[in-house]
């Protein structure tokens, strides 16, 4: 990413992009830039003048004189090739289900246009300078989330792409869904009409599932620094045991995660001398085991990082023009497996903090459990007590949103079909893991939500009773109580906490809190 003063923009050159890029653009706080070098434009039109040399002279090309998939072997005559890409886009117009959203849509644009870049789709530049456009101007195609194997590539979500470049079906226009000609037009726009192969080059890749993997690995990688946030709430509030996190025991389990959630956990609780042998009971856990719960996922993200990554930045399509080499390869590289190994893996670690901060926040609002804190954390006193209730709902609404979140972690790549007449025989399902991926972190940030508003909520009461004082906290807890308390209001008496939850998940979305570096 590069930063032109106050503008940031990401630059589509072949050259490896991040999912923190993906997701800049996706926000809206990055602007796409297309390479205009010389050599990066012959080398992607070269891959265009190679199809059409290949064309001329042999006259058959796989998805561009002939059908699709399984029906390669029906020759389509020179007079009507040219309205095969037309014909592949209006087929698959079938999608289902609620359009992905404008974030989701930039993200997908942008792992298509990196897609392409490659040089190895044989497209011309100025399908390229197209997409970018749609990006740099918002112009964002109306997408269906259903309806995809993900190993023909995201057939039916691209479509929509590939339609609206010739100017149909819907595009997102100032809050609105109106149809891609109108929008064209009042934009001073020409549709541009795709080439044999381009329809094909747009629609047969993975776009759609790594679009959404990129924006899912970096919401967990916050949601990993968020629950070790709350545990160190929950620990101070709950007079949890803080050797349980102490680095000489996490020395003797080198998972590097674990070590690294251990260790802001520990940084962010009270310097102790470490007993000899501790006196104090060991605590559930759920807190004791925290490091070992979010360090799954913190060791995960690695590995899942380098899967969305590498293919982001890989050509996933079929076939593979290799202008350079004077080759058409035929292969399978629209087959999304690693994404979706990636987030069927991802969801299960993240609902995992759901599950964990739930148990905490059963704690935290339980006399029972919580070490002399009020019940459900009402900071009600006198008379008034008996008719507050506190969190008592909220914490019933975490149980729900959690089980939800759970239910969501079914692995969708081990549920392959096989379609097309048998040709796509084995597919990767990672769209359905993406989208499922997506809808489990949404969950998680309503149970994480909740369980900021729970661990601030208990320390306040701490504070406020005396059992705690200020400079008992270390520096980055007290510096997360006082950003807390600039959004969020002690609950005294009872008030709905609809409007404080739904602020709260806003703060995640735009990681408000300063979390670790
Ligand atoms: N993904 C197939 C092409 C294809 C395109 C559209 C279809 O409907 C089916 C198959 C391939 O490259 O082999």
């Amino acid at each position: 990413m590069t930063d032109l003063g106050s503008i940031k923009t990401v630059r589509f050159d072949g050259a490896p992009l991040t999912a923190t890029e993906v997701e800049a653009l996706a926000r809206r706080e990055a602007l796409a830039v297309l390479s205009g070098e010389i050599e990066f434009r012959q080398r992607i039109d070269a891959g265009a003048a190679f199809l059409e040399q290949v064309w001329r002279e042999d006259g058959v090309i796989y998805g561009v004189t002939t059908g699709y998939g399984d029906s390669c072997s029906v020759n389509v005559p020179q007079e009507l090739v040219h309205s095969l890409p037309r014909h592949l886009y209006t087929f698959h117009g079938c999608g289902m289900g609620a359009p992905f959203s404008l974030e989701e849509t930039r993200a997908i644009l942008a792992a298509r246009l990196a897609s392409l870049c490659q040089g190895y789709s044989g497209v011309r530049y100025v399908l390229l300078e197209r997409i970018c456009l749609l990006l740099q101007r918002d112009l964002l195609p109306v997408i269906p989330s259903e309806g995809s194997v993900g190993a023909s590539g995201d057939l039916t979500p691209l479509s929509y792409l590939a339609a609206v470049i010739e100017g149909h079906r819907e595009l997102w226009y100032k809050g609105e869904r109106r149809a891609a000609a109108e929008v064209f037009e009042l934009e001073g726009l020409e549709p541009l009409v795709l080439q044999p192969k381009e329809a094909l080059a747009l629609m047969n890749g993975t776009a759609a599932m790594t679009g959404l993997a990129c924006l899912a690995v970096c919401r967990a990688r916050y949601l990993a620094q968020l629950a070790a946030r709350i545990t160190s709430l929950c620990s101070v509030a709950l007079e949890g045991n803080h050797f349980h996190f102490d680095p000489v025991l996490f020395s003797v389990k080198p998972h590097p995660g674990q070590q690294a959630v251990a260790g802001w956990i520990h940084d962010d609780l009270k310097e102790e001398e470490v007993p000899r042998n501790s006196s104090r009971l060991q605590d559930r856990y759920s807190l004791r085991c925290a490091p070992h719960v979010i360090g799954v996922l913190q060791d995960s993200l690695g590995y899942v990082t380098d899967f969305v990554e590498n293919e982001l930045n890989s050509a996933n399509d079929n076939p593979i023009i290799d202008a350079e080499g004077a080759h058409i390869l035929h292969g399978g590289h629209f087959y999304g497996g690693h994404i979706a190994h990636a987030m069927d893996g991802l969801k299960s670690a993240v609902a995992n903090l759901a599950d964990l901060v739930d148990r905490q926040i059963a704690q935290a609002v339980d006399p029972k459990f919580n070490h002399g804190l009020p019940a459900n954390l009402s900071g009600a006193t006198g008379a008034a007590a008996s008719v507050n209730h506190g969190f008592k709902a909220v914490q019933i609404a975490v149980s729900a949103w959690t089980a939800e979140a759970l239910k969501g972690t079914m692995p969708a790549s081990v549920f392959s079909r096989s379609t097309e007449c048998h040709n796509q025989d084995k597919v990767s399902m990672g769209t359905i893991a993406a989208r499922d991926c997506q809808r489990v972190l949404e969950l998680v940030e309503q149970v994480l939500a909740a369980g900021m508003l729970v661990g601030w909520q208990g320390v306040q009461l701490r504070l406020r009773d005396s059992e705690l004082a200020e400079r008992d906290l270390r520096p980055s807890l007290r510096k997360c109580l006082e950003q807390t308390g600039m959004r969020f209001e002690f609950l005294q008496e009872d008030r709905p906490l609809e409007a404080d939850l739904h602020r709260a998940v806003a703060c995640i979305h735009e990681r408000y809190w300063t979390l670790y570096d």
